[in-house]
């Protein structure tokens, strides 16, 4: 059994439970840890699940540190995710999802479901994409029915504040957004020009990285891409779009021939990512596409994304990350934490 970690006296404690342990689960231990004190709450992970590397629990708080050498001996072993929340039951806040979801949003949809069907309920919040990609709505509804928070702030552009952005622009509405959402794609397009690498040497150092899916396909093949467009027309338009419907370029074939050759020309190769809000629909693309030097999104470099939203009100508001890594994606989780446990604008400041 691992220590058990004391909350500090008078400061509220959070207890939460992670679901996935991997790049991004891990990269949130090491931040909790990193910024223990810093927040207006203590945070007590009381359970871990992952696949195949174990499950653990204790009601007192692991030990992150333990944790991130191995789960074995660090608390009660438990056999999956669903029997870890069934054992925090009554003694979790929040539960934080970051595992590999599948196409339908499985299994992750379930254990967001699982969440808040606990009692007293959890908030549930994921960094994956595809369960809020197609059950939005119906996970927003579950939330509120239990008067939980459901967040995502990180299935989009990592730990950039998009959604908490457009929470602060009550009776603005958004009729389009352009932009480069996947960072594996744009890494890859980067390395191929500058470092004149293969294609598959550049997929290679951005699993190295951590950045790219365990199977890269999905961001090859603009997948990763088209959910994170699902995700924001779900969640700003209210259109639920199927990913498997967005029409999206692979970058498979792209030889460095062919990056040279743009670069010749003064250009550059992007992923770009479009939805635009029509009668009653979206129209949604994304599109491997020629651009011009001059062109804002064109020295979006490395793992680099941005998003450009046109709204009825103000002028185009731009948001970049420049090259963003795991540990982006932990804090956008921890945000997400904190609007939950805190509400909006927690941040004081
Ligand atoms: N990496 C990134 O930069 C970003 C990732 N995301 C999203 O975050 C999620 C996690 O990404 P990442 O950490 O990189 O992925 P990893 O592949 O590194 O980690 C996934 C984790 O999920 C665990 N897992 C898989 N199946 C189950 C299961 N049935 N029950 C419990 N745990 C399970 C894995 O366990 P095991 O290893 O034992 O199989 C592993 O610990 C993905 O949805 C990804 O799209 C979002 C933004 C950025
Ligand atoms: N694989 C994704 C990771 C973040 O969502 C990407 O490359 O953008």
């Amino acid at each position: 059994m691992g220590d058990a970690v004391p909350c500090v006296p008078c400061v509220p404690c959070v207890r939460i439970a992670l679901v996935g342990f991997g790049n991004v689960g891990q990269a949130l231990a090491r931040l909790l840890l990193a910024k223990h004190g810093s927040f207006q709450f203590e945070v007590k992970v009381v359970g871990i699940a992952t696949g195949s590397h174990g499950t653990v629990v204790n009601l007192e708080g692991l030990d992150l540190e333990r944790c991130l050498t191995t789960l074995e001996g660090q608390g009660t072993s438990l056999p999956d995710a669903e029997a870890m929340l069934r054992h925090v039951e009554g003694h979790c806040d929040a539960v934080l999802e970051a595992m590999n979801a599948a196409a339908d949003g499985q299994p992750a949809l379930s254990i967001l479901e699982q969440a808040f069907m606990m009692e007293p309920p959890a908030h549930a919040i994921t960094a994956s994409k595809a369960p809020v990609a197609l059950a939005y709505q119906r996970l927003k509804a579950f939330a509120l029915k239990r008067g939980r928070r459901f967040l995502f702030e990180s299935s989009v552009m990592d730990g950039v504040p998009i959604f908490s952005l457009l929470r602060q622009l009550p009776g603005v509405k958004v009729k389009r957004f352009v932009g480069v959402l996947n960072s594996t794609t744009n890494l890859v397009l980067t390395r191929m020009r500058r470092e004149n690498c293969s294609l598959w040497d550049a997929v290679a150092f951005a699993q190295q990285e951590g950045i790219a899916e365990r199977d890269p396909s999905d961001d090859l093949d603009g997948k990763d891409a088209a959910t994170k467009l699902a995700v924001l027309s779900a969640a700003i338009f209210g259109c639920q779009v199927n990913p498997a419907e967005i029409p999206a370029d692979s970058i498979r074939n792209v030889t460095l021939e062919q990056v040279h050759d743009v670069a010749a020309r003064g250009h550059t190769l992007k992923v770009v990512c479009e939805a635009t809000l029509a009668e009653g629909h979206v129209e949604t693309s994304v599109l491997l596409k020629e651009l011009p030097w001059q062109h804002p999104l064109a020295n979006l470099d490395g793992a680099s994304a941005a998003l450009t939203f046109e709204t009825d009100v103000m002028g185009p508001i731009t948001v970049t990350s420049t090259d963003p890594t795991t540990m982006d994606t932990a804090y956008g989780m921890l945000q997400d934490l904190q609007v939950a446990m805190l509400g909006d604008g927690c941040g004081g400041r």
